[in-house]
Order: structure tokens, then sequence, then C-alpha cells
């Protein structure tokens, strides 16, 4: 048995950050992945198909919006052909994370599913088994499939399907108004398929500021039929047709499909770990439970990723991993903070999300300032003709800033002034210290931070004591 300082399951986000990191401190490391493309979700069906899909849509949604100027477009995406060029964005980025580099960075890459013995030792699939003095968990997460009645006839496709499809769905449900949902129905509707979104919470986008998930829903209305507190009570097949039926209230509603969409959350991919042969604790849904330090219930086992449950994004995946290096490797108690976790939905217009809610920052410090620009008020935007969107940035009333949120086009490009500003302990004041070149979006911080000297400047006592100076000083 080949014994190792670390041995890592999984090869996504989390797992390569966690090798990669490990290998370079000089621990003896094993990397297992049960597939020979490393890489997981994000690269393979998640974050890099995904983008290249909305691009290409909005490629495509803009070529056909320019009739006003007397450019005339028609026809039918040819879907193999964007498949092709998502492949194509994959294979790219692929081969930063080949086996071979991996290799080459001194980490014995082992492919095939893994499963554990007991607390130090794993199986790989053959039964070769790997002693390790630590071990690190990463092995992300797969589509809920909900159990709908139904689904067995009408079948259904998900992230791990859609990009595989040869022709674009006439009609289109999405099931779930999440992101997974709404990234992809936005861009199945600007490529031309008819689609309905049903939701079964209140509001689509549940995670964001109560503000931006309004603005979102009144935007892609425009684009989509959008039917939120919907509970799906089956999907049935007639005559080549699919249906999802579901109930609004005491509604019963049709609709008709070619293909239905799951987008109802993620579970874990830890249902053939074995995991309870080593004495690690899940949750009842699967996810490994961690401290935060990400050790588990077995203090030399790790968990990160989507497979601890905590925020299901490759740049947090990334972050727990950095963590994990030291934790693993030197036997620290370094602890990941959640606290300002920043994350963007690729819509068109984007979302971009910072630290709390306002209504989260209400309940947790009481009192707080808002200071929001509308993006009508950005000549830049205005040029544009884009002018739809705002910013708010949420302060505790001593300017300190626990929330930022955003909806309009790029602003998730811009908006990481925000992150570095949060990370670097800046009030909202010192937003507008800085010069912003002439006409740039960003501009829109500069706007919303203006709003705090002008309170401080224009109300309260600085006023009354300026112009009893300027009187004075003659
Ligand atoms: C459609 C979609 C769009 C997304 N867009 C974004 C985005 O824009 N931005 C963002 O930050 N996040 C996005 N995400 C989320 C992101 O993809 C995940 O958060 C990220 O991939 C999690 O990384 P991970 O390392 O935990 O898991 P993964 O990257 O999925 O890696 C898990 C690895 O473990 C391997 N594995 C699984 N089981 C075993 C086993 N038993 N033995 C050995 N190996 C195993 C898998 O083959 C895989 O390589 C998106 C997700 C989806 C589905
Ligand atoms: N741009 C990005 O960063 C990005 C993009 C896509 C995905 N992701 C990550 O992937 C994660 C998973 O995304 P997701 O959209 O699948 O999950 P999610 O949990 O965020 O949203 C799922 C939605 O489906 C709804 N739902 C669940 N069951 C339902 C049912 N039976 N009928 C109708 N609606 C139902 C839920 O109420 C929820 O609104 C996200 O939380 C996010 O972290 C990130």
């Amino acid at each position: 048995m080949k014994n190792y300082d670390l041995i890592i399951v999984g090869g996504g986000a989390g797992g390569l950050t966690v090798a990669a990191g490990a290998a370079s401190l000089g621990a003896k490391t094993a990397l297992i992945d049960k597939r020979e493309d490393l890489g997981g979700d994000c690269l393979h069906y998640g974050c890099v198909p995904s983008k290249a899909l909305i691009e290409v849509a909005n490629e495509v949604y803009q070529a056909r919006n320019v009739s006003a100027y007397g450019v005339h477009t028609s026809g039918v995406v040819d879907m193999k052909a964007i498949n092709e060029r998502i492949k194509q964005s994959i294979s790219h980025i692929q081969e930063h994370d080949s086996i071979d580099r991996f290799r080459d960075l001194g980490i014995d890459v082992f492919i095939g599913g893994a499963s554990f013995q007991n607390e130090h030792e794993v199986e790989l699939v053959g039964g070769d088994r790997l002693y390790g003095k630590r071990i690190v968990v990463s092995t992300g997460s797969r589509p809920n499939v909900p159990p709908i009645q139904g689904l067995d006839q009408t079948g259904y496709i998900t992230n791990e399907t859609v990009f595989d499809l040869d022709e674009l769905p006439k009609k289109l449900v999405f099931i779930g108004g999440g992101p997974i949902g709404l990234e992809l129905a936005q861009a199945f509707a600007r490529l031309g398929s008819e689609v309905t979104v049903l939701e079964a919470g209140p509001a689509i986008l549940g995670k964001e500021d109560q503000d931006v998930r309004k603005k979102a829903q009144e935007i892609l209305e425009r684009e989509m039929k959008i039917i939120t507190h919907a509970k799906v009570e089956k999907t049935s097949r007639d005559e080549g047709q699919n249906y999802v039926h579901y109930s609004v209230g005491n509604n019963s509603h049709v609709v008709e499909t070619d293909q239905i969409f799951l987008a109802t959350g993620r579970t874990p991919n830890t249902d053939t770990l074995q995991l309870e042969q080593a004495g690690v604790s899940m949750d009842k849904r699967g996810f490994i439970k961690v401290d935060d330090t990400m050790r588990t219930s077995v203090s030399h086992i790790f968990a990160v990723g989507d497979v601890n449950g905590s925020y299901p994004f490759t740049h947090i995946a990334g972050h727990e991993g950095k963590t994990v290096v030291q934790n693993a490797v030197f036997g620290l108690r370094r602890s990941v903070s959640y606290e300002n976790i920043p994350w963007n939905t690729y819509l068109s217009p984007e979302v971009f999300h910072l630290g709390l809610t306002q209504e989260e920052a209400q309940n947790e410090h009481g009192d707080v300032m808002i200071y929001q620009t509308n993006l009508d008020e950005v000549d830049r935007y205005v040029a544009d003709h884009a002018s739809e969107g705002f910013l708010k940035i949420i302060t505790t009333t001593k300017g300190h800033i626990v929330g930022a949120h955003a909806i309009g086009k790029g602003v998730g490009d811009w908006m990481q002034v925000l992150i570095l500003a949060v990370n670097k302990g800046m009030k909202v004041g010192d937003l507008s210290t800085m010069i912003y070149p002439y006409p740039n979006h960003t501009a829109a911080i500069e706007q919303a931070s203006n709003q705090y000297w002008r309170n401080k400047l224009f109300s309260g006592v600085v006023p009354k004591l300026t112009k009893t100076f300027i009187r004075w000083f003659r």
C-alpha cells in the first residue's frame, strides 16, 4: 500500500487547489478523480459551458435586435455549432487542469471512483488501497432530482446534459428559479426558445437583496414567463409532447413543453464514498459536516467545496481549498471566513452580491445607511442605452460597508472595487476620494459614495460650523 501525507478525493475547483498547494509545499500528495479530464463540474458542466452558451446567446440576441438601425437578421440557431464552440472553451481551459500538469508538480494522480475503508485508507476502483496521513474530500455535487411523478416518462435535462442538445427546443420549462435555472433560461430564450420558469418559492433568486430580486424579475419577464409559488404536481407525455402540471394556490395549470430542465438545487456526491467506514458525519441530505477549519468529525479528514454544503461556488471551493492546504499540511487551525462573500449571477443584466442583503443587515445591525445610485444617473450607462439597474451600498451608521448589491450591465466586473474596499476595511466615504476616469461605468460607485459626504457636509452640525467659520474668516 502506498503512503501519502495527503490524499485528495475529487479533482475539481476545490481539490485541484489543495493538490497544487500541498505539492508545492513538499507534501507527498495523491489526487484521485473518477474522470480523466480533471476540472470538475465548473469546467465540464457548470461555469465554463454555461458562460460560453450565455455569450453566444447574447450575440444572437444583439444581432436580432439591430433592425432599428437598418440591419435585419433571420434564421434558426445551429445548436451543433454552438456546442462545438462551448467544447472549444472547455478544452482550452482543460489544458491548465490536465493530468500531466499535476503529475509534473509531483502529484500521483489516480483515475477511478474512490471509497473509504477506514479513517486513513481509501480504496480505488480495482481494489488498490492508498494510506493517507490526512485526507481531503472534494467530490462536489450533482443536480438534485425532486420526486416529481412522471419524470420517468417525459425525461428531463440538467446542466449535465443540456450542452449536448442537438436542436434548440421550441418550448422549454425550467423547474427552479435559482442561478442555474435563470442563467440558462435566459440563454435559451435569447437563442429562440419559448421559456417558462416555475419557481416554488415566493421569488426568483431567493438569496438576493429584495430590491434586486424584484428588478431582476421585472426585467427577465420581458423574455420569459416566470411563475412563482408554483407547485409542480407531475409531468406527463401525450402524442409525443410533454406537459408540466403545476398549481399556484388552489388553481391548477398545465404548460406544454419539448424539454423539462431541472434546476432545483444540488445533491452532494457522498453516496458512494462509504464515509461511515471512516466515521465522517454528514447531515440529512448527505453534505459533509465541517467546522470552520474545514475539519470533519474526524480531525484529519477535511471537506471543501460543494460537498460540505457551504456556498456552492467555484471561488469558495478555491478559498476553502487554500485554507485547507495550511491546515492539512502544517496541522494549523486557520479558519475560513464566510463574511463578505461575493458572487455574480451572469444574467443580462448581471446581478452582483457582496455580504449582507438589506434585510440581513437590518436584522444584524439595526439601523443601517443605504447609498444607492440608479444607473440612469450614470452618464456612460445612459450613452450605452443600458441604464436599467442600480447599485446599493449598505453600511453601518458609522460608514462601515456590510453589503453591496448591483444589477446592471457588466456590474460583476466593476463591483470588484467594493470587494477590495471591504477587504481593506475602507469606509463608504473613502470610495469617493478616488479619481474615476470619465465616462466609465464605475462612476456609479463614485456617485453612491458621494452621498456619504453630501449627507455629512450639508446636514447636521457641519454646515452650521462652516457658515460660522466663513462669517468669521474675512
Ligand atoms: C450550470 C452551473 C453554472 C455554474 N456557474 C458558476 C459560476 O458562474 N461561478 C461560480 O463560482 N460557480 C458556478 N457554479 C458552481 C460551481 O460549478 C461549483 O461550485 C464548483 O464546481 C464546486 O467545486 P468542487 O471542487 O466542490 O466540485 P467539482 O468541481 O464538481 O469537483 C468534484 C470532482 O470530484 C470528482 N468525484 C466525484 N465523486 C468522486 C468519487 N467517488 N471518487 C473520485 N472522484 C470523484 C468529480 O469527477 C469531480 O471532478 C455553477 C454550477 C453549475 C451547475
Ligand atoms: N453565477 C454563478 O455564480 C452561479 C451560476 C449557477 C449556479 N451557481 C451555484 O450553483 C448553486 C445551485 O444552483 P441552483 O439554481 O440549482 O440552486 P438554488 O438552490 O440556488 O436554486 C434552486 C431553486 O429551485 C427552487 N426549487 C426547488 N425545488 C423546486 C421544485 N420542486 N419546484 C419548483 N422550484 C423548486 C428553489 O426554491 C430555488 O429557488 C447556486 O446556489 C450557486 O451557488 C452559481
